[in-house]
């Protein structure tokens, strides 16, 4: 390894800690109430949904078990990952994304303007994914984005498709959880989601670093959509910042589960009552990790606010209304390269 390159190297307070807290708390909650059938009968799932609303507001995370995604199917996207990014450098740059058209390979991201040790392939659920042309509010162009269709390994783009089905019905269960958690109907946030949605999915692969004090697999930062579903490997390296006492805690990894996270979205919908948490993944020298997050968006032309259910004169909106795809095209901009200027935060909407 030669000269460390400083587009790398994290500001020292953001550097990660070598010793690692386990998570004990992130709660593990097990689907098989709802898994076989859909959130109908709201009196048999009451545990669950308990559950569920007190490990977002404490956690904002939460992993799921007996998820109804298949072993088999996850088994298969990871080894897709596993194939396509064992390719050369030359052979996945083919499949670059651009700024024209932000699907595909990736490896030069910044997070909050520090370049990630980590290399990306994604991929929209919808292609094309209608979405504005630029961030300019009184813009109105669209454009659409399209997914590349790598040769190898066989079959990926049909792999990531079938996986990308079997993780939106879960997603779709989620919702309506968080819904009920929420105290609202099941199927109060559905619509914002059967047309037009935006969702993509990421493949991560995060190298073995020589200095993993330095640099981060990903740095801090909080996912802007809705929510997020995460599979990672065996090896283990995200960090999830505990809001009881804002300590990073190292998320265990366990077999065939689910980590789940809710985006800004819910926590602009929810008014604060279920916040967006700061996570990051930290790397190492020896083994290499990757890791798949599903993100789920509502359609470009969503409007975020939180909702009138729940808010009111003594709770008044602590949001202004946002148009999500506009967000999601400035954040996507500003992740290409370094920036002098931060880039769009929720907290930017805030009302004083
Ligand atoms: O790889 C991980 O564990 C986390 C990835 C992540 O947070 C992201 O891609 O938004
Ligand atoms: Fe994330």
């Amino acid at each position: 390894m030669g000269e460390v390159d400083p587009a790398f190297i994290q500001d020292p307070e953001h550097r990660p800690k070598l010793s690692i807290i386990q998570a004990e708390g992130i709660p593990i909650i097990d689907l098989s109430p709802i898994t076989n059938h859909t959130v109908s009968d709201p009196s048999s799932i009451e545990g669950l949904v308990k559950e569920i609303g007190s490990a977002c507001k404490e956690w904002g995370f939460f992993q799921v078990t007996n998820h109804g995604v298949p072993l088999s199917l996850r088994q298969r996207i990871e080894e897709a990952s596993r194939l396509f990014f064992s390719q050369s450098l030359e052979e996945k740059r083919k499949y670059r994304r651009d700024e024209i058209s932000p699907s595909g390979y990736y490896d030069t991201e910044h997070t909050k303007n520090v370049r990630d040790w980590k290399e990306v392939f994604d991929f929209q659920a919808r292609d094309p994914t209608f979405i504005p042309l630029t961030s300019d509010e009184q813009d109105d162009r669209l454009n659409h984005w399209h997914n590349p269709s790598p040769e190898y390994p066989p079959h990926f783009r049909e792999t990531i498709q079938e996986y990308v089905e079997e993780v939106e019905k879960l997603c779709f269960k989620l919702l309506e959880l968080i819904a009920l958690s929420l105290g609202l109907e099941a199927k109060r946030f559905e619509e914002f989601f059967i047309k037009d949605q935006t969702s993509n999915i990421r493949l991560n692969h995060y190298p073995p670093c020589a200095y993993p004090h330095l640099a981060l697999g990903v740095g801090r930062h909080k996912d802007g959509g809705a929510l997020t579903v995460l599979a990672q490997d065996e090896v283990g390296g995200l960090e999830v910042k505990r809001k009881a006492d804002q300590e990073w805690i190292r998320v265990k990894p366990t077999p065939n589960t689910y980590i789940i996270n809710v985006g800004d979205i819910i926590q602009v919908w929810s008014n604060d009552a279920y916040e967006s948490v700061e996570h990051r993944a930290m790397v190492n020298s020896e083994k290499e990790r990757f890791s798949i997050p599903f993100f789920f968006n509502p359609a470009h032309y969503t409007e975020v606010k939180p909702l009138e259910e729940l808010t009111n004169e003594r709770n008044p909106p602590k949001y202004r209304p946002y148009k999500w795809g506009k967000f999601l095209v400035h954040r996507k901009g500003s992740n290409f390269k370094k920036q002098n200027v931060e880039n769009i935060q929720i907290y930017h909407y805030k009302i004083a």
